[in-house]
Formats: structure tokens, sequence, C-alpha cells
């Protein structure tokens, strides 16, 4: 409105008309187009650049390619670098992709030098998509340490009753007639109403408005960010006004905020009241509590908690889901690996008793079901970089290499898992490569789905790997035993694997697959 009224006050002069505006407007375009390439030639990283198809390619061309064909780019710049840094572009950043030998230096350098979370920030678009939360403190981060991870073994049970809800819920009970699930959605519902009985509690954890904030909103986010992420930085505040995802994304986070602020007030006052035994009581323990008995009293305002357990919901719930969904497909299209998995949670009810007795150190006998998923997860990275960190001050690496203040810094890790010196054959699957490996001497306790190591990056690696992963391992674990246990599963068509979608360095399963199930008979399903 503005510009217009603006537009009509001031009339162009009758010696400049529009037909010798334009000419003059693009050819400055062009010109402080050219001069910003000249001076990121002059000035940028003397590092290879990848994805480009010459020097003087405009960055939304180069930055189309990477979201279009992301894996090619990194695995020609991890092949051809051999083993020293390179770069891409995205509209957002030069990002300089470093070789597995800094992995350590990464690791070791404080996050006041190389901040994880302000990358993981620009990574997700923070300031358009309300992620930029984790900026003012990582109470979330603490609270997956020092709270969640140590009372995993008497977790199990709860998240096993909520798996058993569901399936009672939304699952076919016929033995006979094959339905269609499209696994995407039954999975995502089934990760959500687990992680919130441990994020929540009961009776907030059946809350269908927050069942729908927690999934919506990671959604909504993604789709702001694959847009976002396609057009320059400049544009991004504009934009976001016209993005329905959003202004959704918005009012989930102002949705949670009503449900929960409340909900903390009530669980304060029933502290100050004394009532404070009855929340000992550990299975009244949730995510919730722990983050409002940690927090320090700057971090304690109920509307910022209410917002860090929906960023909370983002780490945790699609990366979980995804990850099920893609172990799922991969046991469907390899079905040879059924029976012995089967077997091996057969036997270990056997040696340790009924399956809603088990704590978290029986689920580490499931070494098969644990190398699958981990096979499934080198197949199915949920992103192809990872180590993200953006340079606070300048750092010097090991070999003397300096990353300058402001630099943005990643690692290729499904170049790297697939290189043929890390993994023998990468391009075989082998469900039970790590469960062999893990029969080597000294090598029992390594190779795990969990576990991080320097060329074993999906997770990160060193004091900031993701805090969420003992409980996702489990959780997924929790879900896919029942599903294995209780039904059987067939691809709908043609037998095949649906092909994964691709967007950036991000990799989803397709939501709107569909596969077949129905109910096992009584006698080889799992005892409740
Ligand atoms: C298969 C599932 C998951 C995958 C693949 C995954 C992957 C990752 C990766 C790659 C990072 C970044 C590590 C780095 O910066 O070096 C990360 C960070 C994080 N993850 Fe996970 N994650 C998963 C599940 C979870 C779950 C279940 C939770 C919560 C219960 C969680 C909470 C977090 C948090 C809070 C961070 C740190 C964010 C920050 O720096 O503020 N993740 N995760």
């Amino acid at each position: 409105m503005v510009f217009v009224r603006t537009y009509q006050a001031y009339p162009l002069s009758e010696n400049v008309s529009s037909s010798t505006i334009v000419p003059i407007v693009s050819f400055i375009v062009i010109i402080i187009y050219l001069l910003s390439l000249l001076w990121s030639e002059v000035f940028g990283y003397k590092v290879p650049v990848f994805g480009i198809k010459s020097l003087w390619e405009p960055i939304v061309v180069s930055n189309f390619r990477f979201f279009r064909h992301a894996e090619d780019v990194l695995v020609e710049g991890y092949r051809a670098s051999k083993g020293e840094i390179f770069q891409f572009r995205r509209a957002d950043t030069n990002m300089l992709v470093l070789p597995p030998k800094h992995v350590d230096d990464i690791r070791k350098l404080p996050n006041d030098v190389a901040s994880p979370t302000v990358a993981h920030v620009h990574n997700l678009m923070g300031s358009s998509t309300n992620m930029h939360i984790i900026l003012r403190s990582n109470l979330h981060f603490r609270t997956l340490q020092l709270k969640l991870t140590p009372n995993l073994n008497w977790l199990t049970r709860p998240m096993q009753e909520e798996v058993n809800f569901a399936i009672e819920k939304d699952l076919t009970k016929s033995e006979d007639e094959w339905v269609t699930i499209k696994p995407y959605h039954t999975l995502l519902d089934f990760v959500a109403r687990v992680s919130a009985r441990i994020f929540l509690g009961k009776p907030l954890c059946r809350n269908p408005e927050w069942l729908e904030i927690s999934t919506q909103f990671t959604e909504n986010v993604f789709v702001s960010l694959v847009i976002l992420r396609l057009l320059p930085m400049w544009t991004h505040g504009i934009v976001s006004w016209f993005m329905p995802s959003s202004y959704k994304g918005t009012a989930y986070i102002r949705r949670a905020k009503k449900l929960l602020v409340p909900e903390i007030l009530r669980r304060r006052e029933k502290e100050s009241g004394g009532i404070g035994a009855e929340e000992q009581d550990k299975n009244k323990q949730n995510l919730l509590s722990w983050m409002m008995e940690i927090a320090t009293p700057e971090e304690s305002d109920p509307a910022s908690l209410a917002h860090l357990e929906v960023v909370m919901s983002l780490a945790s719930i699609h990366t979980s889901q995804m990850n099920a969904v893609h172990v799922l497909y991969d046991l469907l299209a390899h079905p040879e690996y059924l029976d012995p998995i089967r077997e091996e949670i057969r036997d270990v009810i056997k040696e340790t008793g009924p399956w809603m007795t088990w704590s978290k150190s029986v689920f580490s006998k499931l070494r098969k079901l644990d190398s699958f998923m981990r096979e499934s997860q080198r197949f199915n990275p949920p992103t192809l970089l990872s180590m993200h960190r953006v340079l606070l001050q300048k750092a010097q690496l090991s070999n003397g290499t300096i990353l300058p203040k402001g630099a943005h810094i990643s690692m290729a890790v499904n170049a790297i898992q697939n290189d043929p010196e890390v993994t023998s054959d990468p391009e075989i699957f082998d469900g039970f490569r790590f469960y062999k490996l893990r029969q080597r001497e000294g090598e029992a306790h390594l190779h795990q789905f969990s576990t991080t190591e320097s060329n074993v990056l999906n997770f990160g690696h060193g004091p900031n790997s993701c805090p969420g992963r003992f409980f996702a391992s489990l959780e997924i674990k929790i879900i896919l035993i029942r599903l294995l246990m209780d039904f059987e599963f067939k691809f709908k068509h043609e037998n095949k694997r649906p092909e994964n979608l691709r967007a950036h360095e991000f990799i989803f399963p397709n939501p709107d697959a569909e596969i077949l199930m129905r109910r096992r008979p009584a006698s080889e399903r799992l005892e409740i």
C-alpha cells in the first residue's frame, strides 16, 4: 500500500520514462551481482567449489542444483578433494565441508568458538521458524543428558504401555484380511504418542491438541525451511509473511503455550503446597517436570518452557519416526532378516522374562535388530550433512589450517560412511554387518545404533552429539518389536521399496507410500 501511494505522489519525470528505468535498474543489479561474485572470488574461501558449472553461475542456480542433487554434489566434492576441505554454495552461505580427519579437531572446539546451536538455528531458518529460542539457553540439552538418559531404565514400561494403547486403538485386529496403511503416518502417530508420554506424562500425553502440535509444528517448519532455502536470505523476512507454513508454525507455538503454561503453573503450585512427595513418585516424572526442576530462575518462564517442549518434539519425533519407517521398509525389502530378528526377540524373552518386564538393559541383548537399524540408517541417513558448526571466533585445526570467524562448517556424513575405506562393500545392504563386527575381540560394545564414531556421524560425535539418541534407539525398538511380533507386512505395489524423497541435504521416506498388514496368530504374538 505505502509503495503505491508513494509512486502516485511522486510521478516519474517526463524525461525518465519507465522504459529507460528498467534497463538502468537491470544494469545496476547485474553490476552489483558481478561485483559480489568478484568479491567472493577475491576474499572468499580458497578451497575448491563443487556443485557449480562456472564461477560466474548465479547462486540461485547452484543453490537449486544443491536442492535437487545434494548427494551428487557432496560425493563429488568428497571424492575429488581427497581428504581436504571443499565448499559448495547455498543461498544462505558458502558451506565449508571438512574431511573426517578433522572430526577430532571439531569435537574439541568449545561451543563459544564453534557453535552447534547457532548452526542448527541457521540451518532451520530459526528466526522465521521459531527455533531461535535454543540460542537463549541449553536447558533442553541438559535435561536430556542429566535426566532423560539416566532414567531410561524404568521408562521402558510407560513407553510400552503407550504402544499397547496405540495398537489397540489404531491397528487392524484381523488375522485374515490384509489392510492398507501409510507407514509414515502410522509411525508418526506411534512415535508422537510414546514421546508425549515421556515428555509430558499422563493424562496430557493423550491430549489430541498436543499430539497435533508436536507433529504438525515440525512439518510446517520443514515446509518453510525447504522453501526459504531456495531464496536469498534478504527475502526471508518478507516471504515468511506470505507462507502459510510460517504462520501455522507460530500458531502452534501459541497453542502449545496456551495448553502447557496452566499445566506448568499447576505443577508449581502443587510443589509449593507441599505435595512434592507425589511428584517424587517416579511414575509422575517426565521431561517437563525435569525441565522445571533443573531450570535456573532465568530459564523458568513458563511460556519459554512450553516453547522448549515443542522444540524438543521437533528434534525427536520426525527423526525417530523416519528412522523407524526406513527400518520397516528395509525389512520388507530384505525379508530374509525377519525370522532371525523375531527369533532373537523370542530368545531374549526366554532368557530374561516377558516383554512387559523388559528394562533398558534387556534391549541391549537385541544385537541383530540393533545392527539392522544401523545398516538401515547408513542407507537412509536423515541428512547428508552433520556436525554443523558456525565459527564465532577463528579457529585453528591440528594441521595449522585457520577457519575464519563466521564460517559455517559441516561434515559429509553419507559420503564418509559410504567410503569403501570406512565401510567394506558399501553398496551391499548387510543387515548383520554391525552384528558381525561386534563379535570381534574387544568390539562387543562398539558399532551400536546409538554409538557415534569418528566416521559414523549420523548423531554427530563428541560432547555435542545428539543427547536424545539413547532414547531414540529405545523408542524405535519398542515400537518395531511390537509391530514385527504382532503383525505381518508386505509392500502393496510391485513388492518394491518406496523411493525416498530428497530436498537439499535431507532424506525422507515417501509420506504417501502404502503397505499391507494383518495380525499374526495369537500364538505368535507377544504376551502382554
Ligand atoms: C534417529 C533419531 C535421531 C537422529 C538421527 C538425531 C540426530 C541428531 C544430530 C545429527 C544432531 C546434531 C549433533 C551435532 O551437532 O553434532 C542432534 C542434536 C540434537 N538432538 Fe537428535 N537425533 C535423533 C533423535 C533425537 C531425539 C529422540 C531427541 C530428544 C529426545 C533428540 C534431541 C536432540 C537435541 C536436543 C539436539 C541438540 C540441539 C542443540 O544443539 O540445541 N534427538 N540430533
